[in-house]
């Protein structure tokens, strides 16, 4: 099997061509990839199938050639990645398979049409405006958080740290308990912290996540989205770029009135081939 393996602000993954869907892609096989030890290593399995020939896809292959077929760590599906979609877009444009038209390339997700442009050395992707919800809360470690329940297709929940308490204290090794009436298939939990001004965007946070299927991560797209859009609207605003730093880097999200842009560093690293039998079962 090929693969190119690829990060966005270190959020990792395995990248495999499978053009026509002819691929036996099982969560056991996704897991076995993704394992750090005895596999090739990620956060997730991004699958290049053309959205004619993927069952989810096929009824917006008018929309865009390419599905981008998403997959955490431990084999469950998500609707959607921010930094996998930008990724994804970076191996469409590297080998050839997808050249920008109108200045972007779009993709069909779970969650529905994506659009990705280049900016610079970045690679920009425009998703829906999160959708803001309930309170709810995360218990972590003897603490017990309140955040926001955010949707950016996929779900989430924002949970800004007490002053005093730093990002570096949290124990993330563990998943936070959550309440499961109000996310039943799971949620990605982000914590966060208020950040110094930077130049050029409304406002600055600091995050860390702990993403549903893929535990701690150095850097979530879609949850940078949802920690902007909260962060906008704690300062009382609709709309606004923010400046969001993960572990793994510097995003920049834009919330505009109908969607929300997430731009950062999309990375290729390393191509070759893997042999599902030597992989753990
Ligand atoms: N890291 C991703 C989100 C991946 C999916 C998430 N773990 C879920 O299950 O919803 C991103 O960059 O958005």
């Amino acid at each position: 099997m090929e693969f190119t393996k690829g990060h966005g602000t270190g959020n990792d993954f395995v990248i495999l061509p499978d053009p026509d869907g002819a691929l036996d892609l099982t969560p056991g096989l996704v897991a076995a990839l993704c394992d750090r030890r005895r596999g090739l290593g990620a956060d997730g399995v991004l699958r290049v199938v053309r959205a004619a020939k993927h069952p989810e896809g096929t009824g917006r292959a008018g929309e865009a050639e390419w599905f981008m077929d998403y997959w955490n760590a431990d084999g469950s599906f998500a609707e959607m990645c921010g930094n996998g979609a930008r990724v994804f877009v970076r191996y469409l444009l590297e080998q050839g398979l997808a050249a920008p038209v109108d200045g972007t390339v779009p993709v069909v997700t779970r969650a529905g049409l994506v659009r990705a442009r280049v900016e610079g050395d970045d690679i920009a992707v425009e998703m829906r405006r999160p959708r803001l919800y309930d309170t709810s809360t995360a218990a972590l470690g003897g603490l017990t958080l309140t955040g926001t329940a955010v949707d950016v297709g996929n779900p989430h929940l924002v949970c800004a740290l007490p002053a005093g308490l730093e990002l570096g204290a949290l124990d993330l090794t563990r998943a936070p308990a959550f309440d499961p009436a109000l996310f039943p298939a799971g949620v990605n939990v982000e914590f966060t912290v208020p950040g110094d001004p930077v130049d050029g965007t409304d406002g600055h946070v600091l995050m860390r996540v702990h993403e549903r299927g893929s535990a701690e991560t150095l850097s979530c797209g879609t949850g940078a989205c949802a920690v902007a859009a909260v962060a906008l609207r704690d300062a009382g605003r609709d709309t606004g770029t923010m400046t969001v730093d993960v572990p793994g880097g510097r995003l920049t999200v834009t919330v505009t009135d109908d969607s929300c842009w997430l731009a950062g560093p999309a990375l290729l690293i390393a191509t070759g081939t893997v042999t599902p039998t030597t992989l753990p079962h």
